[in-house]
């Protein structure tokens, strides 16, 4: 959770300087890279916080109702978010990242999905659980 709040916090600081970015989130809510990390957290296996205390995956698909988003605004979130991994120096093993870009390439396609006119949100939808990788572990060729 403290490294996926680290990565969240840094990228919503770069955000603004992000001219594809910026206007989407600049009206954001104060606790946005915090709500963001506890989500990504439950996600990858970590502690079950936001489906507790935040109103689990239908909360999150509401947040992204009739906003619109592009697949440029998208690759953009996408973009910035793993260079952001980088700079901060995340694990780089293959198995980690694969699993973060494989939720994030997933998350946010959906994000934009259900951003657009006539989506709907299944009040019952289940968190998703992103496993660690397809090869489960390091894999020694
Ligand atoms: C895996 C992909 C994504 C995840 C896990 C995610 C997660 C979230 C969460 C948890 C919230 C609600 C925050 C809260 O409860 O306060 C949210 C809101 C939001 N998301 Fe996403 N999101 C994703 C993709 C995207 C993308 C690709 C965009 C735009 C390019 C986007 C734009 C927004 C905006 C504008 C809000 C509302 C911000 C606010 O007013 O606080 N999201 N997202």
């Amino acid at each position: 959770m403290d490294a996926l709040l680290r990565l969240t916090t840094r990228f919503y600081e770069r955000v603004p300087a992000n001219p594809t970015l910026a206007p989407v989130f600049a009206h954001m809510n104060p606790q946005h890279a915090q709500h963001v990390a506890a989500f990504l957290a439950e996600v990858l296996g970590g502690p079950e916080t936001y489906s507790a205390d935040h109103g689990g995956h239908p909360h999150m698909i509401r947040q992204h109702l009739n906003r619109h988003l592009t697949q440029e605004q998208r690759r953009a979130w996408l973009a910035l978010l793993l260079d952001t991994a980088d700079e901060l120096g995340m694990p780089d093993d293959p198995e980690f990242r694969s699993a973060l870009v494989g939720y994030l390439e997933w998350g946010s396609r959906l994000a934009v999905l259900n951003s657009q006119d006539g989506a709907e949100v299944n009040p019952d939808a289940p968190m998703p659980k992103w496993g660690w990788g397809e090869v489960k572990g390091p894999y020694v060729p």
